[in-house]
């Protein structure tokens, strides 16, 4: 009979596991949401010229005096080769992004000018050297650290890095999933159920979790309720991905066989069964460098105990923050539990405060729909009041 454990020494477990992360070059636009394995450097000065902030004119502010007028001699837009030089007593006409030539300092915009016969006449008194000019070098220098190992590349770094010329950044791979779902009872939605089916939800449900972390290698096993079956899949799983999970089929029925699979595949059983509800069957187990999660079949089982227990070792693959974002908050209306187990509920966390939803029930989805937190109440305390605070995990967020 396994020794039921508590939730704190789960976590640990899971936690001490050594994990190899894998480092991979990607193209910088590939990277959204990775984790920076090495410090990047600027290859070369940014801007990488002297560059026109404006559409105006460029002049020398050292050869010009107020109310004399320049004649335009040369004309530059963005992304033009020449002229290198200009002389310093004329002016050019250049445009935003625009190089500056040698030979001029200063930009004036083309609203602060006369224009005649293609003479100009600056009409802004507080000019100053160097107005409008972004000089070379003044984003980031050649050599200079532009972002450091660890940061996780969201759209501004991306970009960041593109404008500094990078192509390629090495990050920490995201893990391979395998994703086996058990259960005779199991159809597919858009179908009509015969007596005793159940529409599957899980594998849709994970699938959507684990490409919400940006890991989409992924793959799904449908399984039969018996043991031949359970093993082939696990041990085709085991031959594709870093960390298997399992659905379903890890309780004590006469159908549920994942635990033995594991057995037979070899998978060291490190756990089986926790102080806590949903999810006290949860099977944890190692095949050298790979997991393996079996998660309790009630879809809203699966879904709690993959951010409490799967979701913080699939982030440490990739180098990520491990735990789930967590707050004490007060409740908003008080709860009594019944047991004494660790329980994990669904809760809507809005204006300082935290609401226990309804339908707690495991077999239930329908309140996890509107949840964004988990709530934690321990396992000594029966009631909880009002205003009474609570540890929350807020539930990752989308869209
Ligand atoms: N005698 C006992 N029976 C049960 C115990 C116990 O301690 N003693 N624990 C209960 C708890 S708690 C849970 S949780 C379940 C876990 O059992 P399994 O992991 O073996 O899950 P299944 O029996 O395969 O499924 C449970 C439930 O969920 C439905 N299900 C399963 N997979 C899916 C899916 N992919 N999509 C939608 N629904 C799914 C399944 O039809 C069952 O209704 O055991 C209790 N029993
Ligand atoms: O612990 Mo089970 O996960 O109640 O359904």
């Amino acid at each position: 009979m396994d020794r039921l454990i508590s939730v704190e020494e789960a976590k640990n477990i899971i936690n001490e596991q050594q994990i190899k992360k894998k480092i991979l070059r990607v193209p910088v636009q590939d990277a959204l949401g990775k984790v920076l394995a090495t410090d990047l450097y600027a290859p070369i000065d940014i801007p990488a010229f002297h560059q026109s902030s404006m559409d105006g004119y460029a002049f020398s502010f050292k050869y010009w005096k107020q109310e004399q007028s320049l004649s335009v001699t040369h004309e530059i837009p963005a992304g033009s080769k020449g002229p290198l030089r200009v002389p310093e007593t004329n002016a050019a006409r250049i445009f935003t992004g625009a190089a500056l030539p040698l030979g001029v300092d200063t930009v004036v915009k083309q609203e602060l000018i006369e224009l005649k016969d293609n003479q100009i006449v600056i009409k802004d008194p507080s000019i100053s050297l160097g107005d409008n000019v972004r000089l070379k070098g003044s984003e980031i220098k050649e050599g200079e650290q532009a972002v450091a190992a660890g940061t996780v590349l969201g759209p501004a770094t991306i970009g960041f890095l593109c404008g500094i010329g990078l192509s390629e950044v090495d990050i920490f791979a995201s893990p391979s999933v395998a994703v086996i779902v058990t259960g005779d009872e199991l159809k597919q939605p858009g179908t009509p159920l015969a007596h005793g089916e159940v529409y599957e939800a899980s594998s849709a449900m994970l699938s959507a979790a684990l490409l919400q972390m940006g890991i989409n290698r992924v793959k799904t096993y449908y399984v039969k309720d018996n043991l031949d079956d359970t093993i082939i899949q696990l041990q085709n799983a085991l031959a594709f991905a870093d960390v298997i999970i399992l659905t379903g089929g890890v309780s004590v029925g006469d159908y549920d066989f994942v635990v033995r699979a594991a057995e037979a595949c070899e998978v060291e059983k490190l756990f089986h069964k926790i102080k806590q509800r949903p999810g006290k069957p949860l099977f944890f187990g190692r095949k050298s460098e790979q997991m393996v999660f079996g998660l309790p079949g009630n879809p809203s089982s699966v879904l709690t105990c993959f951010y409490e227990y799967v979701w913080p070792a699939l982030r440490s693959f990739g180098g990520h923050e491990k735990q789930l974002k967590t707050l004490k908050v007060p409740l908003r209306i008080s709860y009594t539990k019944n047991n004494q187990l660790i329980h994990f509920l669904k809760g809507y966390y809005d204006n300082d405060k935290v609401t226990i939803l309804h339908a707690q029930e495991s077999y239930r989805l329908r309140s996890f729909a509107m949840a964004n937190c988990l709530v934690v109440l321990n396992e000594e305390m029966k009631t909880y009041l009002e205003e009474e605070l609570v540890e929350i995990h807020l539930i990752p967020t989308y869209g």
